[in-house]
């Protein structure tokens, strides 16, 4: 996006000389007490958790091994995209409130559009059924309730399903996934292709979950690193993996037999593109699978190119949309001191930081080195605040974020691009230590208003300061007046009354 680019070009620039594959999970931070994902597909692959079944050949015994990051062009990717939809995942555990309308374009729009209230209404098998309360799932969310009848029909329909991040996408295709499935064949049937590694991991664990009571059922991960030996036939019902090991693994291996799909899963469209080589493979796992075989395709946005690609996953598509909760600033004081350094402006978040520090803040950067610079003055100040940075691994970031929104760290410092698409709802009070502009110098709106704004189901009231240290910075303050329509009040952080008044 090209209100993104500036941070993202600084971002890449500080980026250069750091190691590559930061944004690879390695180890988890120990104090989660959780283990390692790098060893989870083998566990997946090799324990269907069947007791009645036997557990598959070859790829039982493979031990997937995340093989060094620096060589393996598929997990190399370091894309925001991908790490952006990964840290999503990670911090999200519920889903996000949508109080607009789902959008439904059918292949035949004759046909009655069914939605369902309740889980019950699908005739799931009682297993399934059994998994998605296990999940602390009570009814299906927005786009779940028109896609789901949609996945299960008979004949299977297939669909374009477009909703932001935390609507229940993954949620939905699983349970399809895992009801189409007949448990009794021991080969692969369903196929869901992820854009990374660490991204069909996630879908993996809530296939795992909502699977709990289904052991017959079994997964495998088609991903590099994961090497089985030549001639094995999978027997596991579910492969999820990347492209480029998915088609391998359809054709040049033959470790699956395409002809045998019922159902192809596309996840993260929009993430998928932005990989180079991910579009074609995708497409030519597509053309080997059966004409019968149900194709599903699921994207947080939807701009042409994504539409074009989608086109070609899926033919006569019914087509779901649920639009971005708008945001707004009515309910968010605004206001912006005037420094002469980016010293003064730190003396400035001094002086207000008692305040501040009533609520959670968050306060925005350019760059990763700002960022760095601030949290350490705070810090040596003896304020408790955390960092979110462009150079940690997305499991690192998650963490940070969880202990933020835990109430462990009153204040987050961290830069745009690391933050976006975060959504913190106690946070009341943003800080904008640097004004958001695009490459060209000119104010950012968008990003103005991502970072302070609010949904209207959470328009609780906020409050947004703005620090202006150049005539450069005035003016661009101005603009995003002129462009919001809403004023901007000027406070003098000096004034201990004129702190009170705002954080009252
Ligand atoms: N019907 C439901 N009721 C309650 N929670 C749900 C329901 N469906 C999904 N969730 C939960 O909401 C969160 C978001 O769901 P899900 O991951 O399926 O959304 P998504 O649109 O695929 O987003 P992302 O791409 O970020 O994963 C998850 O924590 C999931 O467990």
């Amino acid at each position: 996006m090209a209100t993104e680019s500036w941070a993202l070009a600084v971002d890449a620039q500080e980026a250069a000389a750091e190691s590559i594959g930061s944004l690879q999970i390695k180890d988890k931070p120990e104090e989660n007490g959780t283990v390692a994902n790098a060893t989870e597909p083998s566990r997946a692959a090799t324990e269907p958790s069947s007791a009645a079944t036997e557990p598959s050949s070859a790829a039982a015994k493979t031990d997937v091994k995340v093989q060094n990051k620096g060589t393996d062009e598929e997990e190399n990717d370091k894309d925001d995209k991908a790490a952006q939809s990964l840290l999503n995942k990670l911090i999200r555990n519920n889903l996000v409130n949508n109080t607009n309308q789902v959008e439904v374009l059918q292949k035949d729009p004759n046909s009655p559009l069914y939605s369902v209230k309740s889980f019950e209404e699908l005739r799931l098998k009682p297993q399934l059924l059994e998994g998605v309360y296990g999940m602390g799932f009570n009814r299906p969310s927005k786009i779940q309730e028109t896609a789901l009848p949609m996945m299960l029909a008979e004949p299977p329909q297939n669909l374009i399903a477009q909703s932001q991040s935390g609507t229940g996408k993954t949620a939905a295709f699983v349970l399809a996934m895992l009801s189409h499935v007949d448990p009794n064949k021991r080969y692969p049937q369903c196929l869901c292709v992820s854009p990374t590694y660490e991204l069909a991991l996630q879908t993996g664990k809530v296939i795992e979950q909502m699977g709990k009571q289904y052991p017959e059922v079994s997964l495998v991960y088609a991903i590099r690193g994961n090497k089985l030996e030549r001639g094995v036939k999978l027997q596991e019902q579910i492969v999820i993996g990347t492209p480029g090991t998915m088609l391998d693994w359809c054709g040049k291996f033959k470790f699956i037999d395409p002809k045998k799909i019922r159902v192809f899963v596309l996840d993260e469209a929009d993430v998928m593109i932005a990989t180079q080589g991910h579009q074609d493979q995708s497409i030519r796992i597509q053309r080997m699978l059966p004409k019968n075989c149900q194709m599903l395709l699921f994207s947080a946005t939807f701009e042409e190119t994504v539409w074009n690609f989608a086109q070609r996953i899926v033919p006569e598509p019914n087509i779901i949309k649920l639009k971005r909760e708008e945001e707004t600033l009515d309910t968010i004081k605004q206001y912006y001191v005037l420094c002469n350094s980016r010293e003064e402006k730190f003396h400035a978040l001094c002086n207000l930081y008692g305040s501040i520090t009533i609520a959670q803040a968050m306060i925005f950067c350019h760059t990763r080195k700002t960022a760095g610079w601030l949290a350490g003055e705070l810090s040596r100040e003896g304020h408790q605040v955390a960092l979110l940075s462009g150079e940690m691994q997305v499991e690192q970031r998650a963490a940070v974020i969880d202990r933020f929104r835990e109430g462990k760290e009153k204040v987050l410092v961290t830069t745009n691009v690391c933050a976006r698409g975060i959504d913190v709802e106690q946070v009341s009070v943003v800080i904008n230590f640097d004004l958001p502009v695009d490459k060209d110098g000119n104010p950012d709106n968008e990003t103005y208003l991502h970072r302070i704004g609010r949904t209207g189901r959470f328009g609780k009231r906020g409050l947004a300061i703005n620090m202006v240290d150049s005539k450069m910075s005035m003016n661009i303050l101005n603009r995003i007046q002129e462009h919001f329509s809403k004023r901007i009040e000027k406070l003098d952080t000096d004034d201990l009354d004129e702190i009170e008044k705002i954080s009252g």
